[in-house]
């Protein structure tokens, strides 16, 4: 088995909309990026990345590159999770965290986690996430930016 471990910042700014996990969420602010700025796929495929040894997703599109201007980040991440496979991996399970002041993502989490599901071909028990706030303090706190991690577990393939 493998384990990754992926986190992503992105800075809160007006006239964007706001994009987690494939979800559009309801928020005056969105987040800033070359891509969607999703920050939670980001983490999600670092993660990915991560459990096979294969860098992180700067590495494979990078924002330098005009091709990954708006990029669907979940797209980006069907094509990491087809990586993995070809590297003779399936997913255990993966676990998200979404630090965030606001908005209050508990009434997004079920369609997030649904997202991420229907992108790793995976069943809604193998994928968790969940929010935090913290508490007012720091970046996240003062709403100036959300931040995601994420950790995976692989497991061999079945032939
Ligand atoms: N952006 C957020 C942050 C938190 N939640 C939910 O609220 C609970 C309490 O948050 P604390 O930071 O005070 O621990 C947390 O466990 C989440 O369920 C949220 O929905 N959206
Ligand atoms: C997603 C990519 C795509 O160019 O761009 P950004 O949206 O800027 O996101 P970031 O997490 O800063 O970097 C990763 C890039 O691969």
């Amino acid at each position: 088995m493998r384990i990754g471990h992926g986190f992503d910042v992105h800075q809160l700014t007006e006239n964007r909309p706001l994009i987690i996990g494939g979800i559009k969420i309801d928020h005056p602010k969105g987040l800033m990026g070359h891509s969607d700025a999703d920050v939670l796929l980001h983490a999600a495929s670092d993660a990915l990345l991560g459990a096979v040894g294969k860098g992180d997703i700067g590495k494979h599109f990078p924002d330098t590159d005009p091709a990954y201007k708006g990029a669907d980040s979940a797209q980006l991440m069907r094509e990491v999770f087809t990586m993995v496979k070809k590297e003779g991996w399936q997913l255990g399970n993966m676990d998200c965290t979404i630090l965030a002041e606001k908005p209050k993502m508990a009434p997004y989490i079920h369609d997030i986690r649904q997202s991420i599901a229907s992108i790793l071909d995976a069943d809604l028990t193998q994928i968790n996430v969940k929010a935090t706030t913290t508490e007012k303090l720091g970046f996240t706190g003062r709403e100036e930016g959300i931040a995601a991690h994420a950790v995976v577990l692989l497991l061999p393939k079945e032939e």
